[in-house]
């Protein structure tokens, strides 16, 4: 390959991940990896800078702006900063400073580097006025509602020494505990989870929803002051007096003097951050005179005057003492391994405090599934290499085959029965995990599907919540959902358990008294109104999560209609597949099932909906399927949407080699569209859509 080509290689796939990193909130690839392959490009174009292309991404900041919020220009650009994975170019940076200032003496100011995205808030007269992402650097995007809901951020400050207008920059991150609490609902609603807090954040500040936003508990670091006018001489005297305004200043930093005294700030944080109650990955270091910020400049993408340091995910030995599997609501069987360091290999397993792994120490690991450990090849008795990057959970990186020479090892038998009910399990064809099918009778499956339908989304009966289901539970007094509607006040009052948590080891007593039992009362009494598309979605038939719930209560209009459908009539209905058909085809089939839903329409549980029916046009559009995306001149995207529904065509939500055509208005994503190429997609416009439909 010549390096003409390799540099347009290497700046495309670049692109690709930007992409998704900045748009979807998605990493395919890890920061170190990103890291390398634009270190690779810049390499490349310090050697050919004939061959560097106008745009490459070492020249501009990654992210973008979308269409879904107001544009809005920088007052002061915001760029990326330049980052090491190496104490050598942290050194080299320090030369370069020292350079640059032509032998003055200069002091660095060490911070954490708090992973989120960056914001931008801008004051005018002490008024918090707007909020805005970073954008491409130039432009980003506005989402005032959003960050108002970070109860940190005053939206007003009083001081007579600020300017009139002056902007505030910090990092929006997601704490460890919301993030946890949003990926178990999304696990409980089956959507995808996110990969790590930082794609949560910026995935949730970028809601339509700010109500949405507010819930999912996102807070924000301050770590810069920008105005016209000079108000400070320091990043040292601006941090102190931002506090001193009520600003969430970000914890931790240090004024410092030498680049080695940086790095001994570095060594102390390399543990400790595990510790945190967010995620962090690295640390930035400043100069801290604005004065010699200003001589050291910037290039195109980042300042001259800072550098981030980025630690590198911890990787550790460990052993795999065993491997327990856990059943999920859905029957779900996730083996998990068992870990000890490698200095515990004798110790037997209850006195094992296990591997420490940034900050926190390691005992388990999830094995995902069977064709997980497969694709690991592991044996109990093996040495494994464990990783605890952005996410939370730790995982298993390889197995170090070496060590079998020297250590025992056995084979993992996957069970073949269901290690809470004993029956035997299954697996589907396509699928990677195996489930146990007894689902009317498996302890976590029924526990599982009362705790879901309880949920927000289902019958929103949130006076139910923690520990109270399993309280009920246990005591074997609701079973299934239908029985929560048999509950009394007589039954409930003086109920009392004492609930052990796993991890902490902590013991929490629960009792109901009066008030307790007043409110579950009145918020199961309250289900009964909620929607049939919710009840539907409550019941926890599998596959038919909040959206599909949602199409098939507003086509067929009551339990009834749906249980008596045939598979044929179940396909038909848009972007339900021969999956779904087939899963609520065996969920009616089951008895005990159909006594549930008998018991809770006895109950007074809505299991009709109320909407109208929807009219069909024609049916030319009959076996097309449309992806809608970008602004048009005529509709609203959802009255397209209906537009093609009620001409006999189904709406998908990706682009994939099964579409038959992209729909496209103006300012659609530059990605989407290329994809469509590639894959042979159609791509149509309004016009000509309004031409299709014309009979
Ligand atoms: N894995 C992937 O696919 C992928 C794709 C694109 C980018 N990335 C990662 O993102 C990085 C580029 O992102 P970036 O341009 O946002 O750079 P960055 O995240 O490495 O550093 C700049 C950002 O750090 C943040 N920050 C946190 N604490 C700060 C503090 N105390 N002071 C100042 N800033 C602070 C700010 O938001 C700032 O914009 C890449 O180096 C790569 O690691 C990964
Ligand atoms: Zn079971």
């Amino acid at each position: 390959m010549t390096p003409v080509q390799k540099i347009q290689q290497l700046s495309q796939k670049i692109e690709y991940y930007n992409s998704k990193y900045y748009q979807d909130s998605i990493s395919e690839i890890s920061d170190f990896d990103f890291d390398q392959l634009l270190a690779e490009l810049k390499e490349l174009e310090d050697k050919h800078p004939e061959y560097r292309l106008p745009d490459s991404p070492t020249q501009r900041v990654g992210g973008t702006i979308t269409k879904n919020f107001n544009t809005v220009y920088h007052r002061f650009p915001m760029l990326s900063l330049d980052n090491t994975y190496n104490e050598q170019e942290l050194r080299n940076f320090d030369d370069r400073v020292r350079r640059g200032l032509d032998g003055e003496a200069y002091e660095y100011i060490c911070e954490l580097k708090f992973d989120g995205i960056s914001l931008s808030f801008t004051y005018e007269n002490g008024v918090l006025v707007r909020g805005v992402t970073r954008g491409d650097g130039t432009r980003g995007d506005e989402i005032t509602n959003n960050i108002k809901t970070i109860r940190s951020l005053p939206l007003r400050v009083k001081s007579d020494t600020l300017p009139a207008i002056f902007e505030i920059r910090g990092e929006g991150f997601m704490p460890l505990s919301s993030f946890q609490k949003l990926n178990a609902e999304m696990e409980s609603l089956g959507e995808n989870l996110y990969a790590n807090p930082r794609n949560a954040a910026s995935g949730s500040f970028k809601l339509q929803d700010s109500g949405e936003t507010a819930r999912r508990g996102l807070d924000c670091y301050i770590y810069s002051f920008l105005s016209e006018k000079e108000v400070f001489a320091s990043h040292e005297e601006s941090l102190l007096a931002l506090k001193g305004w009520g600003f969430n200043i970000s914890p931790g930093w240090r004024k410092v003097q030498t680049i080695d005294e940086v790095i001994a700030f570095i060594h102390e944080w390399e543990d400790k951050r595990g510790t945190l109650p967010l995620a962090t990955d690295g640390i930035v270091v400043k100069i801290n005179s604005f004065e010699q910020q200003r001589e050291l400049g910037f290039t195109a993408k980042s300042p001259r005057w800072a550098i981030a340091f980025k630690y590198k995910a911890e990787n550790k030995p460990a052993i795999l003492r065993s491997v327990n599997y856990q059943v999920g609501r859905t029957g779900a069987v996730t083996p998990v391994a068992n870990l000890s360091d490698i200095t515990e290999r004798d110790m037997t397993y209850n006195k094992v405090r296990g591997v420490h792994l940034s900050g926190t120490q390691v005992k388990r690991a999830t094995l995902h599934n069977a064709n997980e450990l497969e694709r690991l090849d592991i044996r109990v008795g093996d040495t494994v290499f464990v990783e605890k990057s952005g996410e939370i959970i730790p995982k298993i990186t390889g197995v170090d085959v070496s060590q079998r020479a020297l250590f025992p090892t056995e084979p993992i038998v996957f069970p073949v029965t269901c290690p809470e009910c004993g029956s035997a399990l299954q697996r589907n064809e396509g699928e990677v995990a195996f489930f146990c099918p007894n689902d009317s009778h498996c302890p976590p499956q029924l526990k599982g599907r009362i705790e879901h339908f309880i949920h927000r989304k289902a019958m929103n009966i949130e006076s139910l919540g923690e520990g109270k289901i399993e309280l009920l539970f246990d005591l074997g007094m609701v079973m299934t959902p239908a029985d929560l509607y048999d509950l009394t006040y007589e039954k409930l009052l003086g109920l009392e358990k004492n609930i052990l948590n796993e991890e902490t080891g902590k013991i929490k007593k629960i009792s109901f008294r009066e008030k307790t039992v007043e409110n579950i009362l009145n918020g199961i009494a309250l289900s009964k109104t909620v929607p049939f598309k919710n009840v539907l979605f409550a019941l926890g038939i599998r596959f038919v999560g909040a959206t599909v719930a949602e199409k098939l209560a507003a086509y067929f209009k009551s339990i009834d209609a749906i249980r008596s459908a045939t598979y044929e009539q179940l396909i038909a209905v848009p972007e339900i597949g021969g999956r779904i058909a087939q899963s609520i085809e065996s969920y009616f089939s089951v008895p005990e099932n159909q006594q549930l839903i008998e018991r809770l329409r006895v109950a007074g549980v809505q299991m009709e909906s109320d909407e109208k029916p929807v009219e069909i046009e024609s049916n030319v559009l009959e076996g097309k399927t449309f992806v809608i995306s970008g602004v048009f001149e005529n509709f609203e995207r959802d009255d397209l949407k209906d537009k093609i529904e009620v001409n006999g065509g189904k709406v998908l939500s990706g682009v994939s080699g099964k579409l038959n055509y992209l729909l496209a208005g103006a300012n659609m994503g530059p990605a989407k569209l290329e994809k469509a190429r590639k894959l042979g997609v159609t791509i149509i416009s309004e016009a000509e859509f309004l031409e299709m439909i014309q009979v």
